[in-house]
């Protein structure tokens, strides 16, 4: 299996002014790398993007705790599911995140004697942090199609929905290497932001339709753009399929931050004529 590095981009290099009104960016080196990026591939590594490597580990630490606790207690989180497309593979998900008043609620749930307030301030400092980074992201892929960074607001990003999962895949001794744990499929919404441990097994389609395994790299986050971000960009940005696959290990966790449009914006949900061609 053929492997690839993902473009990396240094979040730290995009241009301050990102924030102000009526500018443009697209000729900025880090905003054109990652014009190459959503082009090419549609996934990109994220790095230098201001969350500590300690907080990382502590998001790690509490997700392990939260799924490895029995099952009858996991299922009393109603978002807590052993998906099958997931296969042999369980998840928790958390709506409208950043949502401190939900983690709260799952947590009590799960740890009805004290609530676990470490595992409900890591999740909520996370979400918090990774909010703020999808913004940065967003504003700076619509500067790299040319646009003004007020589109943002105009065409209602600030309104997307951020989902975040926490998932484990698990296999026994029949998995074989090569084995799908997680099918191929594109992600629908806008964009996700993903942080999984450091096992391998995620793979992604190249334009000729070939297969890579993106090899790991630790404290960083993968972006990947969804079919909504593609529709809104024309076709000019990728939605690339992906997978995972099992690689030796028993266990394997992955966050995924999904943002995605919500119902009552019309205008992020349907393509439209913008950007530079
Ligand atoms: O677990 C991973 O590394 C990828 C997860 C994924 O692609 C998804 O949940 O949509
Ligand atoms: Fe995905």
């Amino acid at each position: 299996m053929a492997e690839i590095d993902l473009p990396l981009i240094d979040v730290s290099q995009f241009p301050q002014e990102l924030e102000f009104e009526g500018a443009h960016f697209h000729n900025h080196p880090e905003v054109a790398k990652l014009e190459e990026a959503c082009k090419e591939w549609g996934f990109f590594r994220v790095v230098n993007h201001g969350i500590e490597p300690d907080l990382l580990q502590k998001v790690m630490s509490v997700s392990r705790d939260l799924l490895s606790m029995p099952a009858e207690v996991k299922e009393r989180v109603q978002t807590y599911n052993a998906v099958q497309t997931y296969n042999r593979s369980e998840s928790f998900y958390f709506l409208d995140m950043p949502n401190p008043d939900l983690i709260q609620q799952i947590s009590r749930k799960i740890w009805p004697e004290d609530g676990n307030s470490n595992f409900c301030e890591t999740i909520d400092k996370y979400s918090l942090f990774l909010s703020d980074l999808q913004t940065k992201i967003t504003k700076s892929i619509l500067a790299s199609l040319g646009l003004d960074p007020r589109t943002f607001y105009q065409c209602d990003f600030e309104k997307c929905k951020a989902t975040l999962f926490i998932n484990k895949y698990s296999c026994d001794e029949k998995c074989r290497i090569g084995d799908e744990a997680l099918a191929s499929h594109a992600d629908p919404g806008c964009l996700t932001i993903l942080y999984n441990d450091e096992r391998e097994g995620l793979e992604i389609r190249s334009k000729q339709g070939k297969w890579f395994n993106v090899r790991p790299a630790p404290d960083s986050f993968i972006v990947n753009l969804g079919d909504s971000m593609k529709a809104w960009s024309n076709g000019r940005y990728r939605s690339a399929d992906h997978r995972v696959v099992y690689r030796g290990w028993m266990n394997r966790i992955s966050l995924p931050f999904f943002i995605t449009p919500p119902l009552d914006a019309p205008d992020l949900g349907s393509p439209g004529a913008r950007g530079r061609e």
